[in-house]
């Protein structure tokens, strides 16, 4: 049996859907549930529900074989794990927002829970900054002046203009990824590829039906 870590929350849904569109049978129950270990009603899988953060960890231990989890929460971990696939779920982007007119290359003091995304681009700037971290509502920082701007996910862009913020620089697209153990990926490779072949060509089906 193969161990699938899913991110709870937000992308829950999507990912069950796409399991289910590559034909495994993720029970409903995982939607509302306080169960954190599941099993797929007709395959060898079984499901773990853990925090967003905690699911590349259990996956570079080896405690999941296989886990999905956005591209931003991916990249900050610097997890040693296999990306596999882009499931093309959880769309949004990862940008650098503050007030209007803010000028970008004399930002100094930056709010958000992504420090690497951060630094990665404000390095491109020879800008040495202090990162002001933040777990959530980090549009609050520029407004109450704890920082000049903040680098967070936009979806709709309702947050920020609700909070008199603009997009300043687009950093990233992100989407929810297929990732893979890389013992498990050379030991259970075929177990492993059955998986991904599934869902691969259901992506693939989807594109067509488009
Ligand atoms: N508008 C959005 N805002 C935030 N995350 C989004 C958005 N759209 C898609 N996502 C994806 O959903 C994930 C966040 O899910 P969720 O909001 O449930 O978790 P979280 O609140 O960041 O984590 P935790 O519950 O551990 O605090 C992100 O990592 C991203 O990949
Ligand atoms: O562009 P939008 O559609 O408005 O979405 C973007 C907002 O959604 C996320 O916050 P979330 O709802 O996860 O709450 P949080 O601030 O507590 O992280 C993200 O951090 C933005 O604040």
């Amino acid at each position: 049996m193969l161990t699938v870590a899913l991110a709870k929350g937000r992308i829950l849904e999507d990912t069950m859907q796409r399991l289910r569109s590559a034909g495994f049978s993720p029970p409903e129950e995982l939607l509302d549930t306080r169960k954190l270990v599941l099993e797929d009603k007709k395959h060898p899988l079984r499901y773990l529900l853990a925090k967003p953060s905690d699911v590349p960890v259990y996956v570079e231990h080896g405690a999941a074989d296989l886990g999905v989890v956005g591209k931003d929460v991916l990249y900050e971990s610097q997890a040693d794990v296999h990306e596999l696939i882009d499931l093309q779920d959880g769309r949004c982007r990862i940008v650098v927002a503050g007030p209007s007119g803010l000028d970008v290359k004399r930002v100094t003091r930056v709010a958000t829970k992504y420090p690497r995304y951060a630094q990665a681009y404000f390095r491109t700037l020879g800008r040495q900054i202090e990162i002001i971290p933040l777990s959530g509502s980090v549009e609050l920082a520029p407004i109450i002046g704890l920082s000049d701007c903040i680098v967070d996910l936009v979806e709709t862009g309702r947050t920020l203009k609700e909070n008199g913020l603009i997009e300043l620089v687009s950093l990233s697209a992100i989407s929810t990824r297929l990732i893979a153990n890389r013992r498990s990926y050379q030991v259970r490779g075929s177990e492993v590829d059955h998986v991904v072949s599934r869902i691969r060509d259901s992506l693939c089906e989807g594109s067509v039906a488009q």
